[in-house]
């Protein structure tokens, strides 16, 4: 039997549509493609049409009887939200350091002193793949609870084949047993152990001829990234990393010019980078090169936040042809927020954005951030029916009253799994 649902009078319905084939720049940053008084129709689980409520109706009206209705009187329905970069599988926290940058240390310096990444490595590392399991299917769940449908999720804090193999394959089994949708990307090249701190290189070696092709040949992972930090990897390192990924089909990423300028934007476009990440100290000629070749900027204004650091350009970004993408860059050091509605807060308050390019960058370019934009993202005939409704009247209201969570019901894959707010 077919599985239909409508989803009827939407105050407004944004459908996001027509930036499929290449994600938005400039001015289509602010097309949301808007339909007031609009339904939805979707079959099995797809997006049959989206239009006004009067003509969706008449044309599917054999439907009415058989399908289910949600009624979005007075409500906003959008596309499912997308988050393109996330540290999702880990273990632990670090409220302790919080604690200690909250008196003056910096995160670079927790991180040097063994800190840092290195205390969640090894958290995730003595953790066995059930404990994990349950403590990101937890967060997972919160991402749903907050709109999301389709999330990216990060290695990195594993460090050594075992370990790096572990957190990739509960991000794989979440992927098989959880709704929201896991896009897996390798970061073995996250930090450098502490007791090869003196030898990056040959840790960087290790990344590419052990790591590298396991993570390949079991096919577990999309995206390969690297930290591209000053302490951390140089430019020529990652490039190292990168260059590697690619032989084995692995699509580059980079965690690009986060705390020094470090030409990591720069690197991400000669590279062919899909995204580079934060951003918040990119160089002009950086931004203007990322443009030209395409890179997707991923800007995490919650690391920002959390850091007490200046914000990413992102206006400046925008202004110069760079397609912008939002994500929370969820992780227990920088960033412990699931909250991509608040990220979007952010991006206005913090960053310059405006309230249709904060949309457009939690939607469709996300999507094309982590190279799934031909079937999430906008509300259009044959993509996935992922589909979030916020009890507010309209979409100022998301970013206007912050820091609370709006969203009434989320519908995955033409499944409804959150509704008045509550998982089901
Ligand atoms: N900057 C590097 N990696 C993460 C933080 C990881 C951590 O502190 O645990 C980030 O994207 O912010
Ligand atoms: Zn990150």
């Amino acid at each position: 039997m077919t599985q239909k649902m409508f989803i009827t009078n939407a105050a407004q319905l944004i459908t996001m549509a027509g930036s499929t084939d290449g994600p938005a720049t400039r001015e289509a940053m602010s097309q949301l493609n808007l339909i007031e008084d609009g339904s939805l129709f979707m079959e099995d689980g797809k997006i049959v049409e989206a239009g006004p409520d009067k003509e969706i109706r008449e044309k599917y009206q054999e439907h009415f009887q058989s399908a289910e209705q949600i009624d979005a009187t007075g409500k906003i329905v959008a596309p499912g939200l997308v988050d393109p970069h996330t540290h999702l599988v880990h273990a632990g926290t670090r409220e302790n350091e919080y604690a200690m940058r909250l008196k003056g240390r910096t995160y670079m310096d927790i991180m040097q002193a063994g800190g840092g990444i290195h205390a969640t490595t090894r958290a995730t590392q003595q953790a066995s793949h059930e404990q994990l399991y349950d403590e990101s299917k937890k967060r997972l769940n919160q991402f749903l609870l907050h709109g999301v449908t389709t999330v990216e999720a990060k290695s990195g804090y594993g460090l050594t084949l075992e370990h790096e193999l572990k957190q990739l394959e509960v991000a794989e089994q979440l992927n098989n047993d959880h709704p929201v949708d896991l896009v897996s990307t390798f970061m073995g090249a996250h930090a450098i152990p502490m007791d090869e701190k003196n030898n990056p290189d040959k840790f960087v070696d290790r990344v590419i001829q052990e790591m590298l092709p396991e993570v390949a040949d079991k096919k577990l992972a999309v995206f390969n990234d690297v930290f591209c930090e000053r302490g951390v990897f140089t430019p020529e390192q990652s490039r190292r990393v990168l260059e590697a990924g690619k032989e084995y089909g692995l699509i580059p990423k980079i965690h690009a010019d986060e705390i020094e300028p470090y030409e990591g934007a720069e690197l991400a476009a000669s590279i062919g980078a899909i995204s580079a990440d934060h951003l918040l100290k990119a160089s002009e000629n950086g931004i203007k090169k990322m443009a030209e070749a395409g890179v997707v900027g991923v800007l995490l204004p919650g690391t920002a936040f959390f850091l007490m650091a200046e914000f990413a350009e992102a206006r400046k970004m925008i202004d110069a042809g760079v397609a912008v993408a939002l994500s929370t860059d969820a992780n227990p050091g920088s960033s412990p927020t699931i909250s991509l509605p608040f990220i979007m807060n952010l991006g206005c308050l913090k960053m310059g954005m405006t309230p249709e390019e904060v949309l457009t960058a939690t939607t469709i370019n996300a999507a094309h951030a982590i190279g799934c934009a031909s079937e999430v993202g906008s509300l259009e005939s044959g993509k996935k029916a992922d589909v979030t409704i916020f009890d507010v009247p309209n979409y100022l209201t998301l970013s206007y009253k912050y820091g609370m969570n709006h969203v009434d019901t989320v519908v995955k894959a033409g499944i409804p799994l959150v509704r008045g707010g509550q998982l089901q």
